[in-house]
């Protein structure tokens, strides 16, 4: 049956961000786990009514790529929405954690996500709208999977994209108020894996000594960002979006990344729709096949426990600091 407000009990918050808030909860009558977004709205009852109703097509979202659906209700002005807790967080945490993710990983999420749009487009016949790291999670299984997506028809007309915040996630069509569609998740998807790669936004571009002094402090990418780290000038959204869709797209150099994960970055970030690939296209890519044969994410798994145990030790190495003195 569906979730009830009164059998969810709080445990933590998990995030905060862009008229949503995410708890992790225990569902009293099961004991499960999970993760419930909280999305403020200020619409009339019928509204509220209606989204909840759109949503209840995520039961039949299933997908190894797609997080978990347990249910949705609306309770004191909000729309919850409860689903899969994945225990290693979004991928734009794990990038405050680490200096930058390596390829081998950005591989399997390439995986993942082309995987995940594939899904969505083929059974819902849906594109997702909201591309970038923070909407991509993972699991110490090494699980990759999507959330946010545009589901609810009515819930993106009630949040309207005010979300200023995401744009620059947005393809420069988008951003022109120009159609788009699937081909605006390939833009966004490139960005992200650009993003992700060197470990800062990419817009506007570091220069290429910016990027070899990255790599050249810090091979493996382990420590965790200096502050004001490449102290780059940080765009205001508007100059941001004016740069989006006036200047040339960023691109990885063949110095740290391989020829494949540039081609495939330059694909993925052609301004014109034309010129940019397809998600079939991608999904015959040579840097695509050469991580989609690898059936187990054993070697995501390792990663993300690593990384989630340098967190944890800094958590004990903290308390026992605190305790000693
Ligand atoms: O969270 C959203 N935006 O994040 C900004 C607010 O914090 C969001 O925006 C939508 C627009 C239209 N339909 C749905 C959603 C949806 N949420 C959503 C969609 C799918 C799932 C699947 C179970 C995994 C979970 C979700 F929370
Ligand atoms: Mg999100």
């Amino acid at each position: 049956g569906e979730l009830k407000h009164d059998d969810l009990v709080n445990i933590c918050e998990l995030g905060q961000g862009n008229g949503g808030i995410v708890w992790k909860v225990r569902h009293k009558p099961t004991d499960k786990i999970m993760a419930r977004k909280s999305i403020y709205l200020e619409v009339k009852p019928a509204v509220k009514n209606q989204i909840v109703r759109e949503l209840k097509v995520l039961h039949q979202c299933n997908s190894p790529y797609i997080v978990g659906f347990y249910g949705t209700f609306a309770a004191e002005g909000q729309i919850n929405i409860c689903m899969e807790y994945m225990d290693g967080g979004s991928l734009d945490l794990i990038l405050k954690k680490v200096m930058r993710i390596p390829e081998h990983i950005l591989g399997k999420i390439t995986v993942a996500v082309l995987r995940g749009l594939s899904y969505l487009r083929e059974r819902h016949r849906i594109m997702h709208r909201d591309i970038k790291p923070s909407n991509i999670l993972v699991n110490h299984q090494g699980e990759i999977k999507l959330c946010d997506f545009g589901v609810s028809a009515q819930l993106i007309d009630s949040t309207l994209q005010t979300f200023i915040g995401t744009r620059s996630y947005m393809s420069p069509e988008r951003l022109e108020g120009a159609n788009y569609g699937i081909m605006s998740d390939i833009w966004s998807l490139g960005l992200s894996l650009v993003e992700m790669a060197l470990g800062r936004y990419p817009i506007p571009p570091p220069s290429t000594k910016d990027i070899d002094d990255l790599f050249k402090q810090d091979p493996n990418g382990n420590q965790p960002r200096p502050e004001g780290f490449g102290c780059y000038k940080v765009l205001a959204i508007f100059e941001l979006m004016e740069w989006i869709v006036n200047e040339a797209p960023p691109s990885l150099s063949q110095t740290h990344f391989s020829p494949e994960f540039c081609d495939f970055i330059d694909r993925c970030l052609k301004k014109s729709t034309t010129e940019r690939a397809d998600l079939n296209t991608l999904l015959h890519h040579p840097f695509y096949k050469r991580y989609e044969s690898e059936s187990d994410n054993q070697d995501v798994a390792s990663w993300i426990r690593q990384i989630c145990k340098i967190d944890q030790y800094q958590i004990n190495e903290n308390n026992y600091r605190r305790c000693a003195t």
